[in-house]
């Protein structure tokens, strides 16, 4: 090996145990500190979501009533909100909760579930992009199409018919202009905001035919900013690869959807240092 090819394996490997350690630390805050999640989200996601939470070590509180928000919300650790199934009620709860969050300093994340499934989808989201989400996490069908505000009519609802990769330039572009953290989850999760990009690889196919994956691990992402408010680049990197993590060591025990939706579970509850430092796979890409 020359010394080149050996000075950048070792600045690589430096780089990915520096990750590991990161990404470890964060994990054990959000075991150490329970932070408060508060989540407005879809009637489909809200018990993986709450499990998830709970499996990660973060306490999950499903409050979505306008009457609560002013009460509620200042007091929560961070904010989800999560359109997956919209309605007129719901809508005013849900910015008046952004506004709250933003107001008195808590980190919000946004999931912006099939935004392309309809106009009033589409308006509801970009009137919540303008109250200051710290981040946005969405496939790359939904990040593509929010940043072009447009329709797509061939669109596949709450799947996305894009890779990832394609959809990298549109959160980087989304990132610039709404000055969120931007994630495009998929084989690879990238995270941008708006200079940066950063690569978690960790992750089975399998996880995208459990419904409410992608919300669930949304709301994992505002726990773990919930505990580290000042990097949410980096947060959202370890969330991320922290539940492909266990997507990866559950699908060792699962035989199909169903049960890896349980070993998932139970894999983010029993996550040790060893493995966390040692598997997760995440890099700067540029
Ligand atoms: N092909 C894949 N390989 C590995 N992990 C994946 C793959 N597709 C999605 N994931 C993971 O599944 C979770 C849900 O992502 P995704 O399916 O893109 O979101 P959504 O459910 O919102 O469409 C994420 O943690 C993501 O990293
Ligand atoms: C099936 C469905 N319909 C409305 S919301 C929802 C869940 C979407 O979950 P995810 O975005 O995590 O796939
Ligand atoms: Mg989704």
């Amino acid at each position: 090996m020359s010394d080149m090819a050996g000075a950048e394996e070792a600045a690589a490997d430096g780089s990915a145990a520096r990750w590991g350690r990161r990404a470890w630390e964060l994990l054990e805050r959000v075991r150490a500190r329970a932070p408060l999640v508060q989540c407005i989200t879809n009637f489909v996601s809200m018990d993986l979501m709450a499990n998830v939470l709970l499996a990660a070590g973060a306490s999950p509180a499903m409050v979505h009533s306008l009457r609560e928000i002013d009460d509620f919300t200042p007091r929560a650790d961070s904010l989800c909100v999560n359109i997956g199934t919209l309605s007129d009620g719901w809508l005013p709860s849900m910015r008046a909760a952004a506004a709250a969050a933003a107001r008195s300093s808590r980190p919000w994340i946004l999931d912006p579930v099939a935004v392309s499934a309809s106009e009033f989808r589409m308006e509801a989201c970009l009137g919540l992009v303008a109250l200051w989400p710290t981040v946005i996490r969405g496939n790359p069908s939904e990040i593509i199409a929010l940043t072009s505000a447009c329709r797509v009519h061939d669109s596949k609802g709450v799947d996305s018919f894009h890779e990832s990769l394609d959809a990298v330039e549109s959160a980087k572009s989304l990132a610039q202009r709404s000055g969120a953290i931007v994630a495009v989850s998929g084989a690879t999760d990238f995270i941008t905001d708006g200079q940066q990009v950063v690569a978690a690889q960790n992750g089975v196919a399998m996880m995208q035919k459990i419904t409410a994956t992608g919300c669930a691990v949304t709301a994992l992402i505002a726990a773990f900013v919930a505990v580290e408010p000042s990097n949410p680049l980096e947060a959202t990197s370890c969330a991320l690869s922290i539940f492909g993590l266990a997507g990866e060591l559950g699908m060792e025990m699962a035989n199909g959807p169903a049960s890896l939706r349980v070993h998932i579970i139970d894999t983010l509850h029993g996550l040790s240092e060893y493995t966390v430092a040692s598997r997760v796979k995440i890099s700067l890409v540029s």
